[in-house]
């Protein structure tokens, strides 16, 4: 048989498309070949660019390309997704993120909301590559759509292999430094502060400089490699900014009317052998102020999910264990009303105060008047939503990468019984495997 490249297959789809088929929403697609979808996103020209993989073993990977669409709120995406739900057909998917805090100044080029459909997606699974065009013809001009689509076709590349990461050397800010961040535990866990806000989850920006960054291509594929059991995001809006991670938290999943959310929080360290790595973990889940953190999170979970849905169930706490730390977890399932939706469940969950504290009001005031830094789009959302279902992570453990600096964030619970040198390990423990590709562990 002839072989035809992936980009001419599109192309001739694209050509031959019947303008009976120039409805609504269409996917043209073709088989590929791909060794890393990092390296084929790295070596294009276009953006907005974004990678997504979800957490659990061999998930789907997603490298986009362009929008067709994009939408800076909750309202205009769930809006579009009723839109195409009504129309029937095939379901596209949405990929973006949001800020931890909309209503405070965030970074800039990352707006407080913002979701893409995009115009070509590149899908690996178990079975093999897909590359997708993304066409809309319900709302615009099918000729100008056609041509826009062309010419992104026309501006993909090949893949190349990703740059090597080279030895760079860092100057380190931590902001708060070690002092003031006692100071701010001291003032979460004053008992007349407890009394009213039980958890705060402070955090922390560590700025390393250096002339020039490494490829954040580069850089999350060898992060990735290391974090299993962990989401994997990449988004680069503009060229010269990006932001990657690899949470081990989950904000939600929906599959239908099936939600599934969870309680991660609690830590402590990994065990130089197998036996102290269990003694750890069992002295983890036996720990008073680790308990508190994690119980601070399924409660408001589940007062949340009560009105929202049906047969909420909660399991058994139990630990999770990645590279560096381990987590208390305890998982949750629901069965959604029929009336909720994504955006409704985005504007009702997050942040959780797995990233942000109890009350969430009063909590979200301590950390407004007293970090300096500005979140963005750490401790947020970010992950891929379609009318069918929808896979979200809590943006942590996780880096901005600009031309000159790179940001890691991380952030502990502060509640009854923590103290501040602890606490301020945990944060370092938390950015361990990232600082350590960095040569900076
Ligand atoms: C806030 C972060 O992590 C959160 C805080 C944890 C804790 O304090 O024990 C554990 C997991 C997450 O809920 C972070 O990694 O930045
Ligand atoms: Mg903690």
């Amino acid at each position: 048989m002839h072989f035809i490249p992936p980009v001419e297959a599109l192309k001739s789809q694209l050509d031959t498309l019947s303008d009976s088929a120039k409805k609504g929403f269409i996917r043209l697609s073709t088989s590929c070949q791909v060794n890393h979808l990092m390296g084929w996103l790295n070596a294009q020209s276009e953006y907005p660019r974004f990678y997504w993989q979800s957490r659990e073993a061999g998930a789907v990977e997603y490298a986009t390309l362009g929008a067709v669409k994009a939408f800076d709120s909750l309202a205009a995406l769930q809006a579009d997704l009723a839109r195409l739900a009504d129309l029937g057909g095939e379901q596209p998917d949405y990929f973006g993120g949001m800020a931890f805090d909309t209503s405070t100044v965030g970074w800039e080029h990352f707006p407080g909301c913002h979701f893409l459909l995009p115009r070509i997606e590149l899908r690996r699974q178990q079975t093999g590559a897909t590359l997708s065009l993304n066409l809309r013809f319900d709302d615009r001009c099918p000729e100008a759509e056609i041509v826009q689509a062309r010419a992104c076709l026309a501006a993909l590349k090949e893949e190349r292999p990703l740059p090597c990461l080279l030895p760079h050397v860092y100057q380190r800010e931590d902001r708060p430094a070690q002092k003031e961040w006692a100071a701010s535990v001291a003032q979460v866990t004053h008992p007349d502060h407890l009394s009213h806000t039980p958890k705060v989850v402070l955090s922390r920006e560590t700025c390393l400089t250096t002339p020039e960054t490494p490829s954040p291509w580069a850089l999350l594929a060898r992060w990735q490699a290391g974090a299993a059991d962990c989401f994997h995001f990449g988004v680069q809006l503009t060229p010269h900014e990006a932001f990657i991670g690899c949470p081990p938290e989950r904000l939600y999943t929906r599959e239908g009317r099936h939600l599934m959310t969870e309680a991660l929080a609690g830590t402590t360290r990994r065990g130089r052998d197998a036996q102290q790595d269990q003694a750890l973990a069992d002295e983890l889940l036996a720990d008073k102020k680790n308990s508190l953190e994690n119980q601070c999170v399924y409660q408001q979970l589940l007062t949340q999910l009560e009105p929202l849905s049906s047969h909420v169930q909660m399991g058994e706490a139990h630990t999770v264990k990645l590279r560096s730390v381990q987590h208390i977890r305890r998982l949750i399932h629901a069965e959604l009303h029929q009336n909720v939706t994504d955006q409704r469940l985005l504007a009702v969950l997050p942040p959780t105060p797995a990233v942000g504290g109890v009350p969430r009001e009063s909590a979200l005031a301590f950390i407004r008047q007293h970090e300096r830094h500005r979140r963005g789009w750490y401790a947020g959302v970010l992950g891929r939503i379609s009318h069918t279902s929808s896979d979200l992570s809590v943006a942590i453990r996780c880096a901005h990468i600009g031309p000159e600096t790179i940001r890691l964030y991380a952030g502990a619970g502060i509640v009854a019984g923590s103290q501040p040198d602890e606490e301020w390990h945990e944060l370092d423990a938390k950015i361990a495997d990232i600082m350590s590709l960095l040569g900076m562990g």
